[in-house]
């Protein structure tokens, strides 16, 4: 041993800096506070990513001054206490945690340090649910008690709440091969599926009663009350993930004893997997980072054990943990911030909606600092004041979202908010358009600036035009240096205009590269199809699947515009809410007055002719029904728009051809009826390589196929 060790080994607690043991002396207290709240009181006030930093300043501190590790240190002690409310009980083999680590290099380091000890080695990998710890205790099959882990000694007897578990077995049943033992402490997780916490949530809401803000605290809170019934009523859950004393079972290995509780009875994951080489568990555990929400209860990480029984006794424990497990927790998706501000902002449709500006805060890797509140009685619902303490959550790529207050920490400044009655763009008076809406709107549609301005850069969305170079800041500043008033004026910009707008200037005074970018791509997508076009409009209702819809039934847009309610019905998925905001758009001048803009400049109109194909039907209508053997509906409707003719969902007596297939519907009933030609399937291959004359000599009228039928 070098003097070095030495003089650490015999670091005192007074050998250490004043300043780090007053820290380390803060630190500690402020942990058991939020343990206290967390396991105790089920209602932490900060988020678990955030205790983590706390616990793991903590452990750094102790490693640099060994000689802080107390026994009362809480890194000594296994987290939680018990409660006053429930008889405290003595577990007959103690309770541990898990050390955690949220980094693969530790996680690598640890690997390391057991197959130094025990050579290559066998782990059991499985998912680390987020819920709350319990022990049940079975003698001769029969389940006597529960406790919850306690301090890991002793924990509190919820016998009476678990037995309401449907999912946890009162008497254990037997095999050859795994036999009931004579005792056994089998240790699992009392959980939330999220389905079920969100279904109980939409229930207290409705009752008037204030949301949980996650399942792993609203189980501990449902399963620790005094009043059993109140936890049969809550839908719990059990998945079993270790054990403790027994008599009468010897597993070898910690994945045997799982398909021996399976057996018995017991509830044990789907998701583990036994792991060899170390690539193996690293892939494992990105596997499930992006698969995390795919499974139906909360993880927060991936636990890893030493499967061997024997390997796990040979490493032994420490006084808070085995070191034969270990947890790789995932980052944090919820964070606690301060709300500074509720704002509004206007959309393309005029939609006014709240959202909420907070402190920056670091959530799933991300700094987050705003996030949308939707509507003013989500505001309401959600019950948070300007000034609160929020618990934000941003899970995988949603937009983060305000889960709630944490009402402990509310200050007594915190003021409601409420809805602006004016456009905070134009200062137009906002309105609801009907009763009982839930979306106030500015109605000044045609000259508020901040809609002209959300429309302007959704038409170059994704999902629209998809015009790389015009973003927000573009669409911001082309309007307001008046050279684009709105969309309407877009694919007029040329060279000079666009040499107004300082954005797209050199500092020489020539077009930029991103300007020359622009006017390119404004060239270039005026060919996009038709659907896209529609979609860039910004009619309400109106995304890429009612488009498609749309330009697949008309296939073009003047055509659209003339098209009556009815016919706007007959396209497929296009409900009644559509048909009206497609109505309504089309009939308003300056909306009208886009389209001609565009189509002045040149925007293609009309879905891409196929000009090998003859437009043999132009003007013809054709109505489809049953089910062809050759083509799918789209692709008959779309052999029919191609040769110029409009595939009808409704016959009638300008129908010129009615093309049936098998197990035809009441359409094939109206053709007989009104003695319209009726086509097969042959017949319509006919019609569309030959054209109508030809169609109409194989075509059936209505009353030979009648008397054909019978
Ligand atoms: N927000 C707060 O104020 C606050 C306070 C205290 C603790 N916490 C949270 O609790 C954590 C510490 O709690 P802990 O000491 O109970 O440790 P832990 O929850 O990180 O790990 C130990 C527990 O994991 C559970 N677990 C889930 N799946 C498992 C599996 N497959 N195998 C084995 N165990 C599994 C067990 O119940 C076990 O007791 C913190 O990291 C933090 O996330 C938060
Ligand atoms: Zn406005």
């Amino acid at each position: 041993m070098t003097s070095a060790d030495d003089e650490i080994a015999v670091e005192g607690v007074e050998d250490v800096p004043a300043s780090v043991r007053e820290r380390h002396g803060a630190l500690s207290e402020e942990i058991n506070g939020h343990r206290f709240r967390y396991y105790v009181l089920d209602s932490p006030t900060i988020s678990d990513g955030e205790f983590d930093v706390l616990w793991h300043e903590l452990l750094d501190i102790e490693e640099a001054h060994p000689g802080l590790v107390t026994p009362d240190s809480p890194s000594q002690q296994v987290g939680g206490t018990f409660s006053t409310e429930f008889t405290a009980v003595d577990h007959l083999e103690r309770m541990l945690s898990l050390d955690n680590t949220f980094d693969t290099d530790e996680l690598g380091a640890w690997v390391d340090r057991v197959e130094k000890e025990l050579g290559p080695t066998q782990y059991i990998c499985e998912l680390k649910i987020d819920g709350l710890a319990i022990n049940l205790l079975y003698e001769d099959g029969r389940l006597v008690r529960g406790l919850t882990r306690g301090d890991g000694r002793t924990g509190e007897d919820v016998t009476l709440n678990v037995r309401t578990i449907e999912s946890v077995p009162l008497r254990l049943t037997g095999s050859d091969e795994f036999p009931v033992p004579k005792l056994v402490e089998v240790r699992g997780e009392v959980y939330f599926r999220i389905e079920d916490f969100t279904e109980l949530n939409a229930k207290l809401v409705e009752a008037g009663k204030v949301a949980f803000a996650n399942p792993r605290n609203t189980a501990a809170g449902s399963l620790r009350q005094k009043d059993p019934k109140v936890t049969a009523s809550r839908r719990l859950r059990l998945i079993c993930h270790g054990f403790g004393k027994r008599e009468g079972f010897e597993p070898t290995r910690q994945s045997e004893a799982y398909e021996a509780l399976r057996t018995w009875g017991l509830p044990v994951s789907t998701h583990t997997r036994i792991v060899t080489t170390r690539d193996e568990l690293f892939e494992h555990i990105e596997y499930w980072h992006e698969h995390r929400h795919d499974v139906e209860h909360e993880i927060d990480g991936i636990v890893v054990k030493v499967d061997e029984v024997a390997k796990q006794r040979r490493l032994g424990t420490t006084s808070r943990a085995p070191r034969w497990a270990i947890a790789y927790k995932y980052p944090p998706e919820e964070a606690t911030t301060t709300l500074l501000d509720i704002q509004v902002n206007v959309g393309r449709t005029g939609r006014v909606t709240p959202f909420a500006v907070m402190e920056p805060v670091k959530v799933a890797g991300s700094t987050v600092s705003m996030a949308t509140l939707h509507n003013a009685s989500e505001v309401r619902r959600k019950g948070v004041l300007i000034g609160d303490r929020v618990v934000i959550r941003k899970a995988g790529d949603v937009i983060p979202e305000v889960l709630g207050p944490v009402m402990e920490a509310r200050p007594a400044d915190a003021r409601e908010w409420t809805m602006p009655t004016h456009c905070p763009s134009c200062g137009t008076k906002l309105a609801y358009e009907k009763e009982g809406d839930a979306d106030i709107r500015c109605p000044n549609a045609q000259n508020c600036d901040g809609q002209r301005k959300e429309r302007l850069s959704y038409v170059a969305g994704r999902s629209a035009l998809d015009i790389e170079v015009l973003g927000n800041e573009a669409a911001v500043a082309l309007i307001d240096s008046g050279v684009v008033h709105d969309e309407g004026d877009l694919f007029d910009l040329d060279e000079e205009r666009l040499l107004s707008v300082e954005l797209f200037r050199t500092k020489a005074g020539a077009l930029s590269a991103n300007g020359q970018k622009l006017l390119a791509n404004l060239e270039s997508v005026k060919d996009r199809p038709l659907w896209r076009v529609l979609v860039s409009l910004s009619i309400r209702h109106v995304g890429p699947t009612a488009a498609r819809a749309l330009a697949l039934e008309f296939g073009s847009l003047p055509r659209i515009m003339a098209a009556s309610e009815g016919e706007l019905a007959e396209a497929g998925g296009v409900g009644p809410t559509i048909v009206d905001a497609v109505k309504e758009w089309f009939e308003t001048p300056w909306r009208r007055e886009i389209v001609e803009k565009w189509q002045r400049a040149g925007v293609r109109m009309e879905e891409e002719r196929d000009e090998s194909v003859e437009r043999n039907l132009e003007g013809m209508s054709i109505v489809v029904t049953g089910s062809l053997q050759t083509f799918s509906r789209d692709e008959a409707k779309e052999a029919i728009l191609a040769r110029g003719g409009k595939a009808s969902g409704a016959v009638s007596k300008k129908t010129a051809f009615v093309v049936v297939g098998d197990a035809p519907g009441s359409k094939y009933d109206k053709a007989v009826q009104l003695k319209v030609p009726v086509l097969d399937e042959d017949g319509f291959r006919v019609l569309l390589t030959e054209g109508p004359d030809a169609a109409t000599e194989v075509a059936r009228t209505g009353e030979e196929a009648e008397a054909a039928d019978e």
